[in-house]
């Protein structure tokens, strides 16, 4: 039996940094984002859903989907990121959950599913437990100014996007606190590997 690790936070807390530490310790991580990218590679239907649902400006001259433009729609305007998650939930779910079975048949007793917005999307049935990644507001502010160039007014507009990294650290049955330096972040997560990696 494998054990299913869901790891999630809010924009910026620092999912991507722990998934890595996970993946140096040979754990295989499937990463929700990469299967976002995936099912709107040309080609791929959920571009062509985008394209029919929002329209041709939202695609680059390489025939690429303009991702900084969708982007700067949906994070201004609730309505539009509804239609979006809509369009995406399905094929995302899908690609996430081969993902999953194929580490499950390689027969990893120790799976990580890094899902940015786990418990909005429900994907905690799906998981054995969920980590929570986390750092304070003000810092997860700055943190994203600083990786995207965004003024504090975006940065804050992103964050209130999903659901606020306080509720989600009440609901995780576990916290790997991210405020300090990556080395004491490693150490978090190494302790946690410890008592549960032969779970
Ligand atoms: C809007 C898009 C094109 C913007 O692309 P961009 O390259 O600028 O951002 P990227 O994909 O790296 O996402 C960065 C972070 O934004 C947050 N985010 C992405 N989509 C959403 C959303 N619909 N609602 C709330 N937060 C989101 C996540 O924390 C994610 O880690 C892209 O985020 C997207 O396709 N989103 C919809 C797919 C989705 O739901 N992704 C989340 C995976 S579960
Ligand atoms: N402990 C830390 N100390 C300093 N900077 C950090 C720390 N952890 C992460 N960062 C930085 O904060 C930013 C956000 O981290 P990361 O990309 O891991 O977040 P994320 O939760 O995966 O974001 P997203 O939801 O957008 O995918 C990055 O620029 C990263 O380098």
């Amino acid at each position: 039996m494998s054990y299913i690790l869901g790891l999630t936070g809010s924009i910026a807390t620092g999912k991507s940094t722990v998934a890595k530490l996970f993946l140096s310790a040979g754990i295989p991580v499937v990463d929700a984002d990469l299967g976002a990218r995936a099912v709107v590679l040309p080609g791929a239907p959920g571009l062509a859903d985008i394209i029919e649902h929002f329209g041709e400006a939202y695609l680059l001259s390489d025939g690429t989907l303009d991702r900084k433009r969708l982007g700067a729609l949906i994070f201004s305007d609730r309505e539009k990121r509804k239609e979006l998650d809509v369009l995406l939930k399905e094929r995302i779910n899908d690609w996430i959950q081969a993902e999953k079975e194929r580490y499950i048949s390689e027969g990893h007793n120790l799976i990580v599913l890094d899902i940015p917005l786990l418990y909005e999307g429900g994907y905690e049935d799906s998981c054995d437990a969920v980590m929570v990644v986390y750092v304070p507001e003000e810092l997860q502010v700055q943190r994203l100014m600083s990786r995207n160039h965004l003024d504090a007014d975006e940065a804050t507009r992103r964050m209130q996007s999903q659901l606020s990294i306080e509720k989600k650290k009440e609901l995780a049955d576990f916290v790997i606190d991210n405020s300090g330096t990556i080395e004491e972040t490693k150490k978090q997560v190494n302790d946690w590997l410890l008592k549960h990696r032969t779970v």
